[in-house]
């Protein structure tokens, strides 16, 4: 199962799988590492591999102690592969899927921690693009912090632009998750560091909420809302914290905050947090219609998924079972106008069931019912009205129309 990776690592045991490639447990000259070895036909591609060479200083050089650090990049042969650190924990999607939601304590101390990585990449001019809660490793090894949140780290710095390449993508194909892409990004413009902002305050929201502002349904219809809709408010969220939510969701990239004065900010609040429970919201309802909708032009063959995404370059099988990335067309302004109707998702009130749910479904019986009868209750009251009218003897009035109304 061992195989050696250049001529100083061995990579030992699978530790998980994204789109872009396998992630091992290996060896190093310094002792354990992990090792995302790129997929062969990225490895393979001679334009990826000469901006992996390229990128090598600037994905090198970026230290931080909430940055999982690239220790080297290795070309060999038909390997090519980013030798890291090995965090020993698990990512924030995986726990994210365990809790459903977290306590608003600790997902402000873990983006707090991500908002301080992306101070530091900011600084030396790398943006991420890529941040989302599988980008978000935590150290189960550090010391626990605020609300008890184990030190968050960012990983995957630079892939997404190593990836990006015009030849790949075209100036008019979009690369990223599509639930944290930024409205400038779905509109064509070059990605700068507040997309990385708009994509970690998504983080947030969804670490509160247990769904992203504007997911769900097809891609396009999902990169559509990120341009024309509002963010929805969540019952029970702190002003406070609200605001800063809104202010770096804004449409407008110079409106939201800088990296470092978020993770400020959050970390004011962490004391009036202290104990709160995680907010109480229910899934948001998601009309058929918007499960269905889509950006006109959006490719015809991909499936429509709850959490839309397709794999990172087109003809690409991610192997892992999780959706991650897309790649389409940049919707025109049309599209992107979009109908008359939102359709951003409410937070259903707590305790309403999922449309299509076995709840739901035993509600609907219910409603039937108690129409059916209200039904009955209905026609026999204008039926006795219509008897007393008519036997009332006034001449004049018309009588009046017996018709009842009964349940579907
Ligand atoms: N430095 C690391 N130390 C320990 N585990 C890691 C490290 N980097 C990644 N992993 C684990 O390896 C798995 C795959 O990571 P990878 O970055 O390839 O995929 P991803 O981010 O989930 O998806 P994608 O590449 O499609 O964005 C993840 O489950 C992650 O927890």
């Amino acid at each position: 199962m061992a195989r050696k990776i250049g001529s100083r690592y061995t990579a030992n045991q699978i530790l998980g799988r994204g789109s872009a490639g396998t992630v091992w447990l290996g060896e190093g000259p310094d002792g354990p590492v992990a090792i995302k070895l790129l997929r062969e036909d990225l490895a393979c591609d001679q334009e990826l591999v000469g901006r992996f060479v390229q990128e090598r200083t600037a994905l090198l050089g970026l230290e931080h102690p909430n940055i999982v650090t690239v220790r080297d990049l290795v070309v060999d042969g038909n390997d090519l592969a980013l030798v890291m650190d090995l965090v020993r924990g698990t990512d924030l999607r995986t726990r994210l899927e365990r809790e459903r939601r977290l306590a608003p304590e600790a997902a402000v101390a873990i983006v707090a921690d991500v908002a301080d990585a992306l101070a530091a990449a900011h600084a030396a001019g790398v943006v991420h693009r890529d941040v989302k809660p599988e980008n978000v490793l935590l150290d189960m090894q550090g010391p626990l912090g605020p609300g008890g949140a184990h030190p968050a780290l960012l990983t995957d710095f630079g892939v997404a632009k190593l990836i990006d390449s015009p030849r790949r993508t075209r100036a008019t194909k979009i690369i990223g998750t599509p639930d944290y892409l930024a409205p400038e990004i779905v509109e064509g413009l070059p990605p700068r560091a507040a997309v990385d902002i708009y994509a970690l305050a998504t983080v947030l929201y969804e670490l509160l909420a247990g769904f992203t502002p504007f997911g769900g349904g097809h891609p396009g219809a999902v990169l559509r809302r990120h341009v024309t809709e509002t963010v929805v408010p969540l019952p029970g969220i702190p002003e406070e914290l609200w605001q800063l939510l809104v202010q770096c969701l804004a449409k407008a990239p110079a409106s939201r905050l800088r990296a470092s004065e978020l993770a400020a900010r959050l970390r004011e609040q962490l004391p009036m947090l202290a104990g709160m429970p995680p907010l109480d919201v229910d899934e948001p309802d998601l009309s058929e219609e918007a499960a269905e909708e889509s950006v006109p032009s959006a490719p015809q063959d991909e499936p429509v998924r709850r959490r839309g995404a397709v794999s990172l370059v087109p003809g690409a099988k991610p192997d892992s079972n999780r959706d991650t990335h897309t790649s389409m067309r940049v919707p025109g302004p049309d599209e992107l106008a979009g109908g008359a109707h939102g359709t951003a998702r409410v937070p259903r009130a707590p305790g309403t069931p999922r449309p299509g749910s076995a709840r739901h479904k035993a509600a609907v019986r219910r409603r039937r019912v108690t129409l059916g009868v209200a039904g009955v209750v209905v026609a026999a009251v204008v039926a006795v009205g219509a008897w007393l009218a008519s036997s009332g003897g006034d001449e004049d009035r018309p009588a009046p129309a017996t018709h009842s109304t009964s349940a579907p």
